[in-house]
């Protein structure tokens, strides 16, 4: 698991602010008090600390000495003090720490917890630097660094395009005005931007200082998230990326709760249209049949006019649970709408895929769902088509004209 180290005489004040933004994230704190038991830490474990919150006066070590050890072992580190003082700020900085705060209560912790989640998330991403000078990448490449974030180096528009199709974990690019080859950095971004969207890749376009300013405006027109103009102070380097990184991280966890169902967590149909597609290219490439199964709780209405909504929306939550332990972690699990749910299996016999909706709907009928004194037998109808056809449209329909005969034999049955 991923650590943070805490590195304070007086950890409680942090950690408690630390600890709210657990609910978000999977990490666990240690704490070292004097500078004896960083050292000791260091030497042990420092394989997953992905950054350090050091008071910079500490036991043993009153001339920050704790700063040269975290940066020699490569933790980005946020450095506190109680008093703000311009001389440590410039012997910080100049040191390569990411950021300097000061530390009282409400001051910049908000900004401390945005900074934190920030380095834990660029762990997984990276940043792609383009730019004709090797040693400006270098340098530019260090401070990402500090910042939690690893990056590759392009000098051309050629390497760029190949290293973007190749890394889908790049997430931001900084290009420079001048780079390698005949393209320019402007004509570059639009080079991007017919492939990747500004909403999928934050780019930055870097301008020399005293260019003319319509070249950054440029960058902003071909569509760049944000230029920065040359040469800038690492601050303002790793605030504009944290932007841009916020902005796409929002984006894309508004993409994700719009095809997740809020009452089960399982996909939705808009869900289902999209990836369906993918398994659908697949199976016709493959010359595999899919099986499209529609799931349907049987006499449902009567489990809400007799136990109320709010015990019907929980069976709705168990008949979930029940699909997700029957099926693999590829296979498309979808709420339909109501209490109907649709399963999407691929690489699989007709005998095999009747086989485990057979077992599933055995499971369901002699489980029983239990709450709180409540009991309730639930049972479900399934209609099931096993073939390919070019949308899932058709094929839903088809599964559901077997539903319809299921429900009319009887329910509690799969049909195909
Ligand atoms: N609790 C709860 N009920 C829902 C939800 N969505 C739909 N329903 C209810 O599901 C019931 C579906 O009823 P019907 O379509 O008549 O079907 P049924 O009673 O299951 O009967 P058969 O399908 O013919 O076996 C309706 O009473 C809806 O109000 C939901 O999110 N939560």
């Amino acid at each position: 698991m991923k650590k943070i180290l805490l590195i304070e005489d007086n950890p409680q004040l942090l950690k408690s602010k630390i600890e709210e933004l657990r609910k978000n994230f999977s990490y666990s704190i240690d704490t070292v008090e004097t500078f004896a038991q960083l050292q000791d830490y260091l030497t042990k474990n420092n394989e997953n600390v992905f950054i350090a919150l050091l008071d910079y006066f500490l036991d043993g070590a009153m001339e920050g000495q704790s700063v040269d050890l975290l940066l020699e072992h490569k933790i980005p580190t946020i450095v506190y003090t109680q008093e703000y003082s311009t001389e440590i700020r410039e012997v910080l900085l100049d040191k390569c720490v990411f950021e300097y705060l000061i530390k009282k209560p409400n001051t910049d912790l908000l900004y401390s917890t945005r900074l934190i989640e920030r380095v834990y998330k660029n762990d997984f991403i990276k940043a792609l630097i383009v730019d004709g000078s090797e040693s400006f990448r270098n340098k530019l490449a260090g401070s990402l660094q500090q910042f939690g974030l690893a990056s590759l180096q392009s000098s051309d528009a050629k390497t760029t395009l190949e290293l973007l199709k190749t890394h889908s974990d790049i997430q931001v690019v900084l290009i420079d005005l001048d780079i390698s080859g005949d393209i320019q950095g402007v004509e570059l971004v639009e080079d991007i931007r017919e492939h990747f969207p500004s909403t999928m890749l934050g780019v930055l376009g870097m301008t020399p200082h005293g260019y003319n300013s319509q070249l950054s405006i440029e960058f902003l027109k071909k569509g760049a998230n944000d230029f920065i103009t040359k040469p800038f102070v690492k601050e303002q380097l790793n605030l504009r990326i944290m932007q841009v990184l916020e902005m796409l991280d929002t984006i894309q966890e508004k993409n994700i709760e719009a095809t997740i169902d809020p009452l089960t967590q399982l996909k939705n149909r808009r869900a289902l249209e999209v990836e369906s597609k993918v398994l659908i290219q697949s199976a016709l490439i493959a010359n595999s049949p899919l099986s499209v199964a529609m799931i349907d709780i049987d006499h449902f209405k009567a489990v809400n006019d007799t136990f109320g909504h709010d015990v019907g929306d929980d069976v709705l939550k168990w008949i979930s649970e029940i699909l997700k332990s029957n099926f693999r972690k590829k296979d498309l699990i979808v709420r339909n709408g109501g209490e109907e749910f649709c399963v999407v299996l691929d690489d699989l016999s007709l005998e095999k895929a009747i086989d485990i909706f057979e077992k599933m709907i055995r499971q369901i009928e002699s489980k029983s769902y239990e709450n709180d004194g409540v009991i309730i037998n639930v049972t479900v109808s399934i209609g099931l088509f096993h073939g390919i056809k070019n949308d899932i449209k058709s094929m839903l329909s088809l599964a559901d004209k077997k539903l319809y005969l299921a429900k009319k034999n009887g329910r509690n049955q799969l049909v195909l």
